[in-house]
């Protein structure tokens, strides 16, 4: 099934922002690229919240985050509610962020990653479905805010 893409990077992610976006192109899906347009320097959470913003309002779409680590994209995705980002590392992580974590954000670092490992992971998360079953219930309670510590008094 043929899925949308948005993807966003920061300048330590823009160099292989071309790849990602023929990777994806031929898996048969569809990838908008959200910027930025060159490798000057700028802020990832600019460029999180543009992707989950389109991402959340285009319901079923996907994201894809790319900064030096991956990390800095990741930590601000995961602030926008609705939005379940994923730091993959491999084709496992990438596999089961999806079956497990249902998550709608691969993040990962240019600076930590090659190509062919990207290649991997980037196949292994637009391939993969959610699960369901355990891990909804798992999905609900995040989205209902984990509060943890809460109930502790
Ligand atoms: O947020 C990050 C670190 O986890 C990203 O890797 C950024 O791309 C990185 O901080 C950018 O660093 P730079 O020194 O401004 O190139």
């Amino acid at each position: 099934m043929s899925k949308k893409f948005y993807i966003a990077t920061d300048h330590a992610g823009y160099a292989v922002k071309a790849y990602v976006k023929e990777l994806v192109t031929n898996l048969g899906h569809k990838i908008i690229d959200l910027g930025p347009d060159s490798a000057d320097r700028v802020d990832y959470p600019d460029f999180a919240k543009k992707c989950t913003e389109a991402v959340i309002a285009d319901q079923g779409s996907f994201g894809i985050l790319i900064c030096g680590t991956g990390i800095g994209m990741s930590i601000a995705a995961n602030k926008v509610s609705g939005i379940r980002a994923a730091l993959c590392h491999d084709h496992y992580t990438a596999q089961l962020t999806r079956q497990h974590n249902d998550a709608n954000v691969l993040c990962f670092g240019e600076r930590v990653v090659g190509k062919g490992v990207i290649e991997d992971i980037v196949e292994a998360f637009a391939s993969t479905e959610f699960e369901g079953g355990r891990h909804a219930t798992r999905i609900g309670k995040i989205e209902a805010g984990c509060s943890f510590g809460a109930d502790l008094g």
